[in-house]
């Protein structure tokens, strides 16, 4: 379960002190809810996406996710919800001293598998992505679809319970996009609790999942396209 109850945010370095990225936030995402978030460039969905992935905290209100009092919560707690968040930026934000397999098996060993069990598990998920025959390449040597399916199996190998997507599939073709999509679906029915950040109205309307609309840091009025 996701609640934000009263949520603002504003970014340390925004102008006006009155600008706030978000304001007043109140929304609810059951545990196994997929839900797109959808709004104008600038409405506020990386800052949403940065509060529930635990890299902002918010200015007001109360923030609880996957059953954890964010603002309560000690720091050990806040260390163990980190592993159960997978995701997926915009900017892929890939290592680029390591190769595409250490990219993916990199949370794992982050969370203390060893270099073999982590490398393995990561084999498994390059296979399915695809990409079995770039293992050894470095993200500098990849094309823009083949880092984002490497931000993704990364983003995927620790099982999240909670699944962020920004913009996941901006850089892949429509067979890809919609594989990524039905993985999702597929999540989600398993119970991860999935948040995906997009423009893209063909998958909006291919895959009729509930919106969380923002406009101006707000929730908004949902566009017909997206009631679900
Ligand atoms: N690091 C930052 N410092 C100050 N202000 C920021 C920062 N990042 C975003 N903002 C501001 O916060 C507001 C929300 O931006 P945000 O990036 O969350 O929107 P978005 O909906 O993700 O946009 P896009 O679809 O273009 O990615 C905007 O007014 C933006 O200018």
């Amino acid at each position: 379960m996701i609640r934000l109850t009263n949520v603002s945010f504003r970014h340390h370095d925004a102008i006006a002190h009155a600008d706030h990225a978000l304001q007043h936030l109140n929304v609810t995402v059951p545990q196994g809810g997929f839900r797109w978030l959808i709004g104008p460039s600038g409405a506020g969905k990386s800052s949403f996406l940065r509060l529930l992935n635990l890299s902002a905290r918010p200015t007001g209100g109360m923030l609880e996710i996957l059953g954890v009092d964010t603002q309560t919560a000690k720091r050990r707690q806040l260390t163990l919800l980190r592993r159960r968040i997978g995701m997926i930026h915009q900017d892929f934000r890939l290592l680029p001293e390591l190769d595409a397999l250490d990219n993916i098996a990199l949370p794992l060993r982050l969370h203390g598998q060893t270099a073999r069990e982590a490398r393995r598990e990561a084999q498994a998920i390059l296979g399915w992505l695809e990409l079995r025959d770039r293992a050894d390449a470095f993200p500098a040597q990849l094309s823009g679809g083949e880092q984002q399916r490497i931000a993704i199996g990364r983003a995927l190998i620790g099982r999240p319970d909670l699944l962020l997507a920004d913009e996941p599939t901006n850089a892949l073709a429509e067979p890809q996009a919609r594989r990524l999509l039905d993985l999702f679906q597929t999540l989600s029915r398993r119970g991860v609790t999935v948040i995906v950040a997009t423009h893209n109205e063909n998958l909006l309307r291919a895959y009729p999942n509930a919106a969380i609309a923002l406009e101006n840091g707000r929730l908004a009025e949902l566009p017909e396209m997206a009631r679900a």
